[in-house]
């Protein structure tokens, strides 16, 4: 539909109301530390305007809004990615996160929420194009033409918020409560990744004072992932959410691999229950009794009072390093009745000579030593022994020579015991909520790492079982719930892709029967779609043609060392393994059975490859296809 005039006239008084809010965001940041009363409050002041003017200066040529609701009573509303008010504080668009935007995403004829009308706006960058009614009692279009042309746009450069179009599936787990624990199955492209991240920007526009101070994490798959999505949430008006790989949290960097065998170990939830034995054989009930000397007198707990002591703290289950505390608080208290028994009255420096006089400080260093993580985890890489592992499996893991913590060249996994014990002896600081994608493949130790960040928070948990490639990914997600903390917390799926067309997923689809997981299939919102098998000799010319095209391209192969192709900032050449959670228009793979052959979650591998592509997939081989994709192939 054209744009009327009074839709141009209430445009323009966005635009300057934003013109007018940027204003008086950049002047009070000028002046903000002029008007706080003390040092502190002017450097809370200031940092909260200019987090606020960096939030309205970014993209400064989106759409200031996306839609409007015409309400049953008359109301009227834009919504938009941010609030704008005019110079009275009247909103003239409202934040999607506000609760009348639900509506928006949710209202349908069978339950129309109090909607009327709903109007969807066309853009071209800031400039309004045009828009599209659906009136709630005619019924509706299952997706309206412009939900549809954004969807089918051609992709180029980092990911974009869904805000405009998010689906009612995808608005409820989005919207679900700060204490919800929700985890997704979802097939491919089915939007779980921009639910996490909508999610993120959703819970801290509507509980902003407790996540500020708890904050919140995006945990992805590599830092090729994260540097994909990172646009998101700036757009969405949120910049304070950390976004993180799991390893850019541990104590300590990877330097060198676990072979296959030892990481299956390392990785193995035992192994929490083997760290715990080798960290608690440090504590020893005392061989001899404490005698300190008090100016004339000398106080003295003899060696069963002491053992007492020590059993008593270590029944109450402290971490290693709270019960060290508290066993010395407990001495020093009966220390204490010791010297009222005599008449004295000792007070709070008293308490604190006694708790360091050499006397006390080496008795805990021999019962209750300091343990540092790394020290004890390299020295149990350096002779590994425990009752649940086996023979083999202590040689899986034993470095060839015993090494200190500092001469260690740390694997991925290393650091996650290494965090496992500090997590032990001294809680890790939490966050309020975590949200964790490709959450498939996380192991039961990189799973308990993530529950002790989050034990007074919830969690989003997205993942998809079928894109499980770790030698771990489990078959089903209640395991991995279990190790997570939150056993028993319901799955929802989504079905509906919105990236993989259906003749792309029809050829992806074939995989699942073999992949054996249990997984509902996804279906494909999308219509379009090409899929092409061609002999390998056509690599180069395919590659030419799709840069002749709009959008990304991406040739991906088990290995694309001596790969020789153009080089073009829309082209990328990438290793199977890199591709997991990325999109590119034109997908081109290379040889599949090399990708199956190259691990042992090889199929599983090339289902992520295939569903890669927006619209279209090029399958390029010289080698037999794998079974899996004979079936179906598409003509060529
Ligand atoms: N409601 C929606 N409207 C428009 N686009 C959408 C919608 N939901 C998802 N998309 C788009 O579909 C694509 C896939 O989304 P996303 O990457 O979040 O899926 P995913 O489930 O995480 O996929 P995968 O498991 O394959 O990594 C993205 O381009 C995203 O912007």
């Amino acid at each position: 539909m054209a744009v009327s005039s009074d839709e141009l006239e209430f445009l323009a008084a966005v635009h300057a109301a934003l013109t007018r809010m940027l204003d008086t965001a950049t002047h009070r940041v000028a002046t903000g530390a002029d008007v706080a009363g003390d040092r502190w409050t002017a450097e809370r002041l200031g940092r909260m305007l200019k987090s606020h003017l960096k939030e309205l200066r970014e993209e400064p040529d989106a759409p200031p809004y996306f839609g409007a609701l015409h309400l049953t009573d008359g109301e009227r509303y834009r919504i938009g990615r941010r609030r704008v008010a005019d110079a009275q504080g009247t909103p003239l668009v409202l934040d999607w996160r506000a609760p009348v935007s639900r509506a928006f995403h949710q209202a349908r004829a069978a339950d129309p929420q109090g909607v009327r009308a709903r109007r969807r706006y066309g853009w071209s960058g800031s400039t309004l194009t045009g828009y599209e009614d659906e009136t709630l009692a005619a019924g509706l279009p299952s997706l309206s033409r412009l939900v549809t042309e954004e969807i089918e746009r051609p992709r180029v450069g980092p990911m974009r918020d869904i805000v405009a179009t998010i689906q009612p599936d995808q608005d409820n787990l989005v919207r679900a409560g700060i204490g919800d624990t929700v985890c997704v199955q979802g097939a491919p492209g089915t939007g779980k990744t921009a639910v996490g991240l909508h999610r993120a920007a959703y819970l801290l526009y509507a509980h902003r004072r407790q996540l500020e101070r708890a904050g919140v994490l995006v945990l992805g798959p590599s830092r090729v992932f994260l540097d994909y999505v990172s646009a998101v949430l700036p757009a969405l008006g949120e910049v304070r959410v950390e976004q993180r790989t799991l390893a850019g949290l541990l104590p300590v960097p990877a330097v060198a691999i676990d072979s296959p065998e030892a990481a299956l170990v390392k990785h193995d939830v035992r192994m929490a229950g083997v760290l715990e034995r080798a960290l608690w054989s440090h504590v020893n009930p005392p061989a001899e009794p404490l005698s300190v000397t008090d100016g004339s007198y000398r106080w003295r707990i003899p060696v069963p009072a002491l053992t007492a002591l020590l059993r008593e703290v270590r029944a109450e289950k402290p971490r290693y390093g709270t019960g060290r505390e508290r066993f010395r608080a407990r001495i020093v208290a009966l220390l204490q009745s010791q010297a009222e028994r005599r008449g004295e009255t000792p007070g709070y420096a008293w308490q604190q000579r006694m708790s360091r006089s050499a006397p006390v400080r080496e008795l805990l260093d021999r019962a209750w030593p300091r343990v540092r993580p790394d020290a004890l985890v390299a020295a149990f890489l350096s002779a590994p022994a425990d009752p649940a592992l086996s023979g083999a499996e202590c040689a899986a893991i034993r470095w060839p020579r015993p090494r200190s913590a500092r001469a260690a060249r740390w694997t991925e996994a290393d650091a996650l015991l290494i965090d496992e014990v500090a997590g032990m002896i001294e809680a890790p600081p939490g966050y309020g909520h975590i949200i964790v994608d490709e959450a498939q493949d996380l192991s039961p130790m990189q799973c308990r790492a993530i529950a002790r960040r989050s034990t007074h928070g919830s969690l989003t948990v997205l993942g998809d079982l079928a894109q499980g490639t770790t030698l771990w990914a489990p078959a089903s997600w209640s395991p991995l719930l279990a190790h997570l903390g939150r056993p028993g917390t319901p799955v929802t799926p989504l079905t509906a892709g919105f990236r993989v067309p259906a003749a792309v997923l029809a050829i992806a689809n074939q995989l699942l029967g073999p992949l054996g997981v249990d997984v509902p299939p996804a279906r494909s919102v999308r219509s379009d779609g090409v899929v092409r098998f061609l002999p390998s000799g056509h690599l180069p010319a395919v590659v030419d043609e799709a840069l002749a095209r709009e959008g990304s391209v991406a040739v991906i192969a088990a290995s694309v060392d001596g790969l020789s192709l153009p080089s073009s900032p829309r082209l990328t050449v990438l290793p199977a393994a890199l591709a997991k959670g990325l999109e590119f228009d034109h997908v081109i793979v290379v040889e599949p059975a090399d990708i199956v052959a190259a691990e042992s979650r090889g199929l599983n591998r090339l289902y992520v490859v295939l569903t890669r592509a927006v619209s279209r997939l090029d399958v390029i081989h010289s080698r037999p296809l794998p079974p899996a994709l004979r079936s179906r192939q598409a003509p060529q």
